[in-house]
């Protein structure tokens, strides 16, 4: 019997290179799958993680009917699998449709995503999959806050300094990494992933770099 599956957590937990890893199981078991993703930071149809691993993908827009994008290939020559990565980004009408790829077509869907945006508040996307999913599942390896406690929340920060408010969608990158993004007049979006306490008090990794040189010089 098929499912529909989301694994769901913070940014940096290792979606995307579960989802790459989840492809590779059931194709070398022969098994025939899709891949589909949506903004990946690498750039359009492409699922790529961290880790260092990239697979071309379709690339999922506002009017794909993902219904129908499966369906017709799944007559041409059946699926077994659909990968979906930022599912996030998807419309709460996609996130249907693929449940229905699953209940009509017998098809898994796997689909990896953050569960909540820079506010704490579910991405309309998410929210529909953990309405809809047969399973949520939380990835295993756990993103840290500087803290060192389980990072639960994702913060965005504009310049440096962790904002709370702004657009939902802002496609960019944890700040330790290399490839964030400018947005011109906005200034340059970053993320970090917390813990609630550090998230609710607005204390970001610099909170922690100010307060060892504060202690270094007292
Ligand atoms: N240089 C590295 N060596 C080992 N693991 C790494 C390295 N860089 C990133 N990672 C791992 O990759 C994870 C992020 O994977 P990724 O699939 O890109 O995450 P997500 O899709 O959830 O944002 C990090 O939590 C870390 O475990
Ligand atoms: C919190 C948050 C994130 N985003 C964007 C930033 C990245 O492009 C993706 C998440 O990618 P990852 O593979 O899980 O690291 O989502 C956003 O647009 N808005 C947000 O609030």
């Amino acid at each position: 019997m098929a499912e529909l599956v989301f694994f769901s957590g913070t940014m940096d937990c290792g979606k995307s290179t579960l989802a790459l890893q989840t492809d590779h199981n059931h194709r070398v078991q022969g098994r025939r799958g899709l891949l589909f993703t949506r903004f990946d930071r690498a750039g359009a149809a492409v699922i790529s993680s961290r880790i260092g691993l990239a697979r071309a993908a379709l690339e999922v827009g506002d009017g794909t009917d993902l219904w129908v994008e499966v369906s017709s290939r799944h007559a041409a020559d059946p699926l077994d699998y659909v990968v979906c990565d930022e599912a996030q980004f998807y419309d709460p009408d996609q996130v249907e449709q693929l449940a229905r790829v699953v209940d009509d077509l017998d098809v898994d869907v796997f689909a990896f995503g953050i569960t909540a945006d820079f506010r704490t508040r579910l991405f309309p996307g998410s929210a529909r999959f953990i309405e809809l999913a047969d399973r949520v599942q939380v990835p295993q390896v756990e993103a840290l806050c500087w803290c060192g406690r389980r990072a639960t929340h994702n913060a965005r920060t504009v310049d440096g300094q962790m904002v709370v408010a702004g657009e939902q969608v802002v496609v960019g990158d944890v700040s330790a990494q290399e490839g964030t993004l400018d947005v011109g007049p906005v200034g340059t979006v970053e993320y970090e992933v917390l813990c609630r306490r550090h998230h609710t008090r607005r204390q970001t990794k610099a909170h922690r770099e100010i307060g060892l040189r504060e202690r270094q010089l007292s």
